[in-house]
């Protein structure tokens, strides 16, 4: 009988152990005695994953992590890399982190009261302290921002709007109007075709768009009188006009983020929602609307489905899927309360800045005639390299 030798390091929720594999018990065999080990340590999960060849290390949590609540308190210190958005750890308490640089879209889904709105304070708490970001809040759920979610975030928003359609259509087309524009200089102002090749700037920030209770601001109107035909008009054209920020927003630097209880077509337009390639869900009452937030495959993992987080130990839990990975991750979110947003958007408010303005600075300061400028110059001329 061999007997592996073993090096174990205990933490809050467990232990990670590291061992070598033995002739004839490999990386699958360790595996495949998870849950006897399971078992053996009094452990809730156990797994087992790769260290290099002829190691593996193994995972075990004793408390479960995704049933053990986390706060947050933000630093107000600038992120080294803005693009990295941290969101939790994972069932085995490791971090989760996903690479923000060229996601046009993010839907964000699940029932009320789920976590969806400490997701966004900690998503915005994290990276307002950074002059390269700006952002801009559409909340359907209110009228003004001081009645909702946003009263203290807008402090840190270049611009706001509420659940008025029209208001909403105008800051939409200000908004393409920016991607246009970008988009038609890019090249010559920042040398590349894709910001992210050299990153966001103060100048030329990474401008995140919130959409909180999206479906208000797509919703189909039916109806014969000539008011429902105008609203129908107006949200068709939003959903047009997000679809462009989001199709081609990208390489230019503008992130929208859509959230909303449930992500179905009747809610989001499946051909915005299906090119946003993060989805998160927080709890879900029904697989369908677990199918419209993480798509069709959350059927062949019944286990990580966000119908499973109903019970109220899951509130701050949410699964998500990537695009190129196979099933699921499901997350233990950090709490970040209304007051601790509201402190950062306050310290950093004075970071904010309208990326229009932006852009015609950075054209000043680079000698260019941006389109929309007031040069009598053509852009196209005006822009084209000696
Ligand atoms: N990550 C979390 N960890 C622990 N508790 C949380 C977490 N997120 C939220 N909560 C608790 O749940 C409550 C509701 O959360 P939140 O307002 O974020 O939900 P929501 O999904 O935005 O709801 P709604 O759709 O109604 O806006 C919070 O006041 C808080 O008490």
């Amino acid at each position: 009988m061999l007997t592996p030798r073993i090096k174990v390091k205990p933490d809050r929720f467990g232990v990670i152990v590291r061992a070598r594999t033995l002739p004839q018990v490999g990386l699958e065999e360790y595996q495949k005695a998870a849950r006897f080990l399971a078992d053996a340590w009094r452990c809730t999960r156990v797994s087992v994953l790769p260290d290099g060849p002829g190691r593996v290390v193994i995972r075990g949590v004793r408390s479960d992590p995704l049933t053990t609540p986390t706060e947050h308190r933000p630093t107000g210190r600038p992120l080294e890399e803005v693009s990295h958005w941290e969101l939790g750890v994972d069932e085995y308490a490791a971090p989760v982190c996903v690479s923000l640089a060229n996601v046009p879209g993010v839907t964000v889904a699940g029932t009320p009261g789920a976590g969806k709105t400490s997701a966004v304070n900690k998503f915005v708490c994290d990276l307002a302290p950074a002059a390269a970001v700006q952002f801009v809040g559409f909340d359907g759920k209110v009228s003004r921002a001081e009645e909702g979610d946003y009263a203290d975030l807008v402090k840190r928003m270049f611009a706001f709007c509420g659940d008025d359609l029209d208001e909403a259509n105008t800051l939409f087309k200000r908004l393409v109007e920016l991607r246009r524009r970008r988009s038609s200089v890019i090249r010559d102002v920042l040398g590349v075709k894709n910001m992210w090749h050299v990153g966001p700037s103060r100048l030329w920030p990474l401008t995140v768009v919130l959409i909180d209770e999206a479906h208000t601001f797509f919703r189909e109107y039916k109806g014969g009188d000539a008011e429902t035909k105008r609203l129908a008009a107006l949200t068709a054209e939003n959903a047009r006009l997000v679809e462009d920020l989001v199709k081609k927003g990208r390489s230019v630097g503008i992130l929208t983020i859509l959230i909303s209880q449930k992500t179905t077509g009747d809610a989001i337009p499946t051909f915005i929602r299906d090119v946003c390639p993060v989805g998160l869900s927080f709890a879900q009452k029904t697989v369908e609307a677990a199918v419209a937030a993480l798509g069709d495959d959350i059927r062949n993992w019944p286990d990580a489905s966000p119908v499973t987080l109903q019970d109220p130990a899951y509130v701050g839990v949410a699964v998500m899927a990537m695009q190129g990975r196979p099933g699921f991750t499901r997350i233990r979110t950090p709490y970040v309360s209304d007051a601790n947003a509201a402190r950062i958007a306050e310290a950093t408010s004075h970071l904010t800045a309208d990326p229009a303005v932006c852009l015609d600075a950075l054209l000043d300061a680079t000698g260019h005639t941006g389109p929309g400028g007031d040069g009598p110059d053509d852009p196209a001329v005006s822009l084209a390299k000696p």
